[in-house]
């Protein structure tokens, strides 16, 4: 399983990449809307900042207008991914952008049945939300993630899946035993998984340790 960054945020994709481990970045609207930039500048910005993919959502709710719009997003860079919503109309933007090579990832996943009509309409990811299912008493990953990941095994389907809307720890532990290609996390949600009060207190103690001999 490999990790993206699930924010607009400047500051923390900066401060993500150091770690060499982030290989792709992942927004929405209300991501965007929340850092009160330039839509375009903030997708170009973030582009100067990963080697992985930058995923940019539409917000036409027309099909011919979300290939226009997927069409301009895709300019931006090749390493573009065009977000298009699991809906009717997302579904037929899906067909027409993937026939012309742009790379489309369908969001707002919420049932395996909506992930297969998406592959099938030629979406290179299909972003399930664990997080929003977990919120209403369902298992994002015991049920959802697991059900996509067996029939696109049994189908033989190469769409990838990007595990979206993981809150916690265990989202993303239970992802990665589930198979799932990528998570997609928050900044709080990256420290919280490298981060251990352990590893702070074992630190400290060799430190200790090494400061005394020094000063015999
Ligand atoms: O869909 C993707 C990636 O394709 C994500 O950016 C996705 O929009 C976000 O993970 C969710 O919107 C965040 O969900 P939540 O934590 O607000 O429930």
């Amino acid at each position: 399983m490999r990790f993206y960054l699930d924010t607009a945020n400047i500051d923390d994709i900066e401060k993500a990449a150091k770690l060499g481990i982030i290989e792709g970045v992942t927004t929405n609207p209300s991501l965007i809307a929340k850092e009160g930039m330039d839509f375009e500048e903030v997708i170009k910005t973030i582009n100067t900042l990963v080697d992985g993919f930058v995923f940019a959502e539409v917000t036409a709710l027309d099909p011919e207008e979300m290939v226009e719009e997927g069409l301009k997003l895709n300019e931006l860079s090749d390493k573009m991914i065009i977000k298009l919503p699991c809906n009717w109309a997302g579904i037929q933007a899906c067909k027409i952008l993937s026939n012309k090579g742009v790379k489309v990832a369908v969001t707002l996943v919420f049932s395996a049945n909506q992930a297969l009509i998406a592959a099938r309409a030629g979406a290179y990811f299909v972003a399930p939300f664990v997080g929003r299912l977990n919120d209403i008493s369902q298992d994002g990953v015991g049920t959802l993630i697991k059900d996509i990941r067996e029939i696109f095994m049994v189908n033989k389907i190469k769409t990838k899946i990007v595990a979206a809307s993981l809150r916690n720890q265990m989202d993303v532990l239970n992802c990665a035993k589930a198979g799932v290609d990528v998570a997609t996390i928050p900044y709080q949600t990256l420290l919280g998984l490298l981060n251990h009060p352990l590893t702070d207190a074992g630190l400290a103690k060799f430190m200790k340790d090494w400061d005394s001999m020094k000063n015999k």
